[in-house]
């Protein structure tokens, strides 16, 4: 399978030679018989830079279906968030246990954090996956947001509408809101986060004065060549749809395009490719500078959605305090670890977990992190087989009832910042 580089570029690809227009969108009659279908990220009149749209040439049109009825499984999928007053308590979870019984992606998901409402097309929430089935004559579409999937355990193969994408622990991919596909688990089990963006769509950040290169590359991210399935036979069409799922059932497999062009299509992207950037006299600098991708919001220079990543890298920073600092923000950051150990956290935020600090939440390094750090001797020190993550938002998250609920919440996670020494002032 292969792929193209760059991002939101514009691609043409056809699976099939001759399926794939020349020199016009909509001809009167596509080639094969196949049908012409605009498919847009953006408003039509978005600023030509923001622009997102694809054109697919597909077996069947994808109006053809009948009525969707509430989909009953998938309980913990998009179930809404508690609507209690929200304490300001920091939230921290070890990696859910994987499930007993048949599981696929879809029914495995479980929705941990959320702010906002879908149909506002703003804000970000935050999912757990654990799988160990493949989806079978069975796809599903968000029309909710893009997904950003961040394996954690096993590899994801994401067969697309407008391809197919394999990724593994350490790479993500992201499918466009409005995007059929269903997955395949090539390990047999999986687990991992899912950042679903109902704002902005996700591109790369302004990189300033760090100038034309760095951080995450354009040329790193990689879109799939068109592919298809013509497969006929009862298939399923789950839908998420302005916080509620949705079934339908088709008569063919909706993964029928042959041949598409435009600027919008799915990615994956290895996180080893990033290219960290950080202090090289003092100073822990602010965690923008690990920005991947932003989904800005309409306050300029405060994201509806950061994706930000904490990789591998080298420390030297001199007379400095290395790890992340205690600090409260006006931001909402919720965490996961995808590999090693975080630097603030020497203690309880395994692999697969995930942590929440809501708006102004003191936080920062826990007692073993800080005690660590501010004897440790400071000669350049590489942070070694380590992947976090952060999704900021500048909306703060409410927990669903089960992330509350769930055994795997700790309950005493405030006990990270407890036995802290008192300063001693000269008398
Ligand atoms: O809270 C965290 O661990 C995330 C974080 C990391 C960092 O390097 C600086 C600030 C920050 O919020
Ligand atoms: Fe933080």
């Amino acid at each position: 399978m292969s792929y193209i580089p760059g991002f939101a570029n514009h691609i043409a690809t056809e699976a099939v030679a001759g399926a794939l227009p020349e020199g016009r969108n909509s001809p009167q009659r596509p080639a094969f018989g196949l049908y012409a279908e605009q498919f847009s990220g953006t408003a039509f009149t978005a600023p030509r830079h923001e622009n997102r749209r694809s054109w697919l040439y597909r077996i069947r049109p994808s109006a053809a279906h009948g009525p969707y009825r509430p989909y009953g499984g998938a309980a913990l999928f998009a179930p809404g968030t508690v609507d209690e007053p929200l304490p300001p308590n920091r939230l921290r979870w070890d990696p859910l246990a994987m499930p007993a019984a048949p599981t696929d992606l879809i029914d495995g998901m479980a929705t941990m954090l959320a702010n906002r409402d879908p149909a506002d097309l703003e804000g970000v929430a935050v999912h757990i996956y654990r799988a160990n089935v493949d989806m079978e004559r069975r796809c599903f579409v968000d029309a909710d947001g893009e997904l950003l999937f961040i394996p954690q355990q096993g590899r994801l193969t994401l067969l697309t509408e407008l391809g197919r994408i394999d990724i593994a622990p350490g790479q993500v991919a992201l499918v466009p809101r409005g995007v059929r596909f269903r997955a395949l688990l090539p390990d047999g089990a999986a687990r991992g986060y899912v950042a679903e963006n109902h704002g902005s769509l996700f591109r790369l950040p302004e990189l300033g004065p760090i100038g034309a290169n760095g951080l995450a590359n354009p040329r790193d991210f990689e879109t799939p060549v068109a592919w298809f399935e013509d497969e006929e036979g009862e298939w399923e069409l789950v839908q998420k749809y302005l916080g509620a799922l949705w079934t339908v059932t088709l008569d063919h497999s909706p993964l029928d395009v042959v041949a598409w062009h435009g600027n919008l299509a799915p990615w994956r992207y290895d996180l080893a490719r990033f290219n960290t950037i950080g202090t090289i006299s003092f100073d822990h600098p602010d965690p923008s500078i690990f920005t991947m991708l932003t989904s800005p919001s309409d306050v300029p220079g405060r994201a509806n959605a950061d994706f930000v990543l904490f990789p591998q890298r080298w420390m030297v920073a001199e007379d400095t305090f290395r790890p992340p600092w205690f600090h409260r923000n006006v931001m909402s950051e919720a965490m996961g670890l995808i590999q090693g150990a975080y630097d603030a956290k020497a203690e309880g935020f395994a692999p697969g977990g995930l942590s929440l600090h809501n708006l102004m939440a003191g936080h920062g390094p826990d007692l073993a992190s800080w005690e660590g750090a501010s004897t440790a001797d400071l000669a350049p020190h590489r942070i070694d087989g380590t992947m976090a993550f952060m999704v900021e938002s500048c909306w703060p998250y409410r927990p669903t009832r089960f992330a509350l609920d769930c055994a795997e919440r700790q309950a005493d996670y405030d006990a990270a910042w407890g036995g802290f020494p008192k300063a001693r002032l000269p008398r």
